[in-house]
């Protein structure tokens, strides 16, 4: 049997708060990879942006990773990383996707180490037991078709930016109503240089929920049960986190990437 590459996904965004669409994004993603025959994905990541990205509403990051914690109390293979929120400023997601490569080299090398110091006969069993934890894995952005989109918005990611996460990592990217993945890979370029490494997948069951209607519904008092984790609304509640100020956070502020690509480029930060 042809082994399969593992594959770890990882999501970046704002998680403002997270939904359940959120991890249907990984449930369905995961099926779509596991179904082409060629990948096993051992790992789902969640990384919520950092404060000083500057979206309005956007409340502290403290709040939105404690939430998705408790959202992702029920899956066995997603989890939250509080790496990029916990950096001193906003971070470009080709930076997030580095760091979480160099995390699971890391962990592959000690994991290398570790059965170096084994018995044979228990490093033959173990071996044939993982051999989806003993190579290194591929590192794909987990995303919606709107995130996609942003590509073209002017100043908003470097070209050489979207090479790298097309070239080295790799997009899975979820339908959603409103944009068209398929055409907006036909009319750049550059995707359509790197479209073997793009997987489209489609969510057979239309669910447009948004962490903005979210907020807009939690405002106003109206439930938002079974949109979001009982566990979620309850923390909502009780530190009484999506309100008319939090909503204006950061009103009128441009985005910390607009702002970053839109002055004259630093040669140190690339
Ligand atoms: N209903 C959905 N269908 C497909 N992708 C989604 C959906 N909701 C969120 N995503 C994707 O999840 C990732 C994180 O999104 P984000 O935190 O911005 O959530 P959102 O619901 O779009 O929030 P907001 O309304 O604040 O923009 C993005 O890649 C986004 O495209
Ligand atoms: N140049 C870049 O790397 C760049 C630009 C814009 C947004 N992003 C990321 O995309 C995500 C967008 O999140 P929202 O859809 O919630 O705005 C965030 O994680 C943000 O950091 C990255
Ligand atoms: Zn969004």
């Amino acid at each position: 049997m042809k082994s399969r590459i593992p594959l770890i996904l990882l999501a970046c965004g704002s998680f403002n708060p997270i939904t359940n669409m959120h991890m249907r994004l990984f449930e369905l993603s995961r099926d779509h990879l596991h179904q082409t025959g060629g990948y096993q994905v051992i790992e789902g990541i969640i990384s919520p942006v950092n404060d000083g990205y500057g979206k309005k509403g956007l409340v502290s990051a403290r709040h939105r990773v404690a939430m998705a914690k408790l959202a992702l109390e029920t899956s066995d293979w997603i989890r939250v990383d509080p790496w990029e929120s916990e950096q001193d400023t906003w971070i470009e997601t080709v930076k997030v996707l580095r760091h979480h490569y160099n995390e699971s080299l890391r962990l592959l090398q000690s994991k290398k180490e570790f059965m170096k110091n084994k018995r044979p006969i228990e490093r033959a069993t173990e071996d044939s037991l993982s051999y989806q934890h003993s190579v290194l894995p591929e590192l794909k952005l987990l995303c919606g078709a709107d995130f996609l989109q942003t590509f073209k918005t002017p100043n908003l990611w470097k070209e050489e930016h979207i090479t790298e996460v097309v070239e080295k990592f790799g997009l899975v990217c979820v339908s959603r109503a409103g944009s068209d993945p398929a055409q907006h890979i036909k009319e750049s370029e550059l995707l359509s240089k790197f479209q073997h490494n793009i997987f489209l997948v489609k969510e057979w069951i239309q669910n447009e929920i948004s962490a903005t209607q979210i907020r807009y519904a939690l405002r106003r008092g109206l439930s938002v049960k079974y949109l979001i984790p009982d566990s979620v609304i309850a923390y909502i509640a009780h530190h009484n986190i999506y309100t008319e100020e939090s909503e204006r956070k950061n009103e009128g502020d441009l985005l910390q990437p607009l702002k970053l690509h839109s002055t004259p480029v630093n040669p140190l930060n690339d």
